[in-house]
């Protein structure tokens, strides 16, 4: 086999222990094939390796899951802070979105995949349009991603709403399996309040016959939970349930504020939620009862949200912010602690997705990250796992590997050209400005 071996680290293992192990890579398959003491892992995989990665002094985790994105808002990081949902998105981020354009969108695209592997994620799921351009993306950078075409049709005739609903279903069955497979797909109306009950009803009853999962926005802000409480007389989880929208492949994003009933559906149903608490706090969207969730049962996931409501996409300051604000959230400060919010931003968030990865052990995917331990803010290392929580940042990541291929080595990343990257993106967003402050 063509073996990679990360060695002279210390490798997190699925059971939240850490340990001082070599890890060898099958990279025909892009599969873990041993994982232990260097001599087992000869033994184990015979021969010497093809190429080596160098974690001595860092710690091996899986590969990071940013579970719910729009990531070629990466153009609109910074353009319109300080303000609630409605108005930001209605006022701000959607007039700036109706300017832009395919090629804005790969600029935008490229940029957040060049952001992500620098911080070490490896898979990720994005809502958003244009998503052939963000296929291509993720294709040539090597990551793998759970895409889909975000709906929206309050607003719209009952033509242009419908050839929505039709492009998200589209996307959600063409591109399926893209980039050999590291590319899966996800029918993706954007909210229960944004889409009419007829696209809903009708877009998940066509990706139930396709066999994609369903994602969107639910339980955001309470102006989202209330015009459905006061028009349907039920929670918006129920009403979701009406429409065949929960199940165990179907993940949704925020579930701020969700009800004891709506947990315990959610949790009977096997949906899972993606929790983005920068993105909760800098909206003032509120605060997710995470540890409520996860004593339920409920699969909970961490995302970053778009660049606009976040600022970054690294999924270390989301590990940090969902501790923090799980304990606010809980008046608890035992609640959600370091190993759940990594569990949440690794295993967690694969089983959301559905994608392979989040676990480093044999037969598993070769999805990783390697952090280097050595730096300040890093030092002593009484407990790894409380560091990647809590003190560990994006740029302390080295390597990073998906698919059992290194997308970045020594702080390089090697899959996209870095600086021609930035350029493209911080041209294409200023000349979108320029166009939406002259339509
Ligand atoms: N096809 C749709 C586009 C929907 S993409 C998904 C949308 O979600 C928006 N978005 C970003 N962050 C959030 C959030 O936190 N809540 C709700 N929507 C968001 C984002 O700006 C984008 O417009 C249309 O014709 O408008
Ligand atoms: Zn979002």
């Amino acid at each position: 086999m063509n073996q990679l071996r990360v060695s002279g680290g210390r490798v997190l293992r699925p059971d939240g222990r850490v340990e001082r192990a070599d890890v060898a890579v099958d990279r025909d398959e892009g599969t873990i094939r041993a994982v232990g003491a260097p001599t087992d892992v000869d033994d184990a995989v015979g021969g010497a390796a093809d190429e080596t990665l160098d974690a001595s002094g860092s710690l091996v985790i899986p590969g990071l899951v940013n579970a719910h994105t729009h990531i070629a808002m990466t153009l609109l990081r910074g353009y319109a802070d300080d303000k609630p949902l409605d108005p930001w998105l209605r006022e701000d981020i959607w007039p700036a979105e109706a300017e832009l354009t395919p090629d804005d969108v790969e600029a935008g695209a490229e940029l957040g995949v060049l952001e992500m592997i620098r911080s070490g994620t490896t898979a990720f799921a994005d809502m958003y349009f244009a998503m052939d351009r963000v296929a291509a993306v993720v294709d040539r950078a090597g990551l793998r991603a759970r895409l889909g075409h975000g709906v929206v049709t309050v607003g719209k005739d009952a033509a242009d709403a419908r050839s929505d609903v039709e492009e998200s279903l589209a996307v959600a069955r063409e591109l399926d399996g893209a980039a050999d497979g590291r590319i899966r797909t996800a029918f993706m109306p954007h909210s229960l309040t944004t889409v009419g009950e007829e696209y809903l009803r009708e877009g998940v009853a066509e990706a139930r016959e396709a066999g994609v999962p369903v994602h969107l926005h639910a339980n955001e802000t309470t102006d989202e939970v209330e015009p459905i409480v006061d028009e349907r007389g039920e929670r918006p989880v129920a009403y979701a349930d009406d429409l065949d929208a929960l199940g165990p492949d179907d993940f949704f994003a925020h579930g701020v504020h969700v009800d004891e009933t709506e947990i315990d559906r959610l949790a009977a149903t096997g949906t899972a939620v993606v929790h983005c608490p920068a993105s909760n706090m800098k909206l003032a969207s509120g605060m997710a009862p995470v540890q409520r969730l996860r004593e339920a049962g409920v699969t909970v996931a961490l995302g970053t949200d778009g660049a606009a409501s976040n600022n970054d996409l690294d999924v270390f300051d989301e590990m940090r912010d969902a501790a923090m604000l799980g304990k606010l959230a809980a008046d608890d400060a035992s609640a959600v602690p370091a190993g759940a919010v990594v569990e949440m931003a690794t295993a967690g968030g694969a089983d959301a997705l559905g994608l392979p990865g989040g676990r480093i052990e044999p037969g598993a995917a070769a999805d990783l990250a390697v952090v280097d331990l050595d730096a300040p803010h890093l030092t002593p290392v009484h407990d790894p796992v409380s560091h990647l929580a809590y003190a560990a940042r994006g740029s302390d990541v080295r390597h990073t590997v998906c698919d059992g291929e290194i997308l970045m080595r020594d702080r390089e990343v090697l899959t996209l050209d870095a600086a021609s990257v930035q350029e493209r993106a911080a041209t294409a967003a200023s000349e979108l400005v320029d166009r939406v402050e002259s339509a």
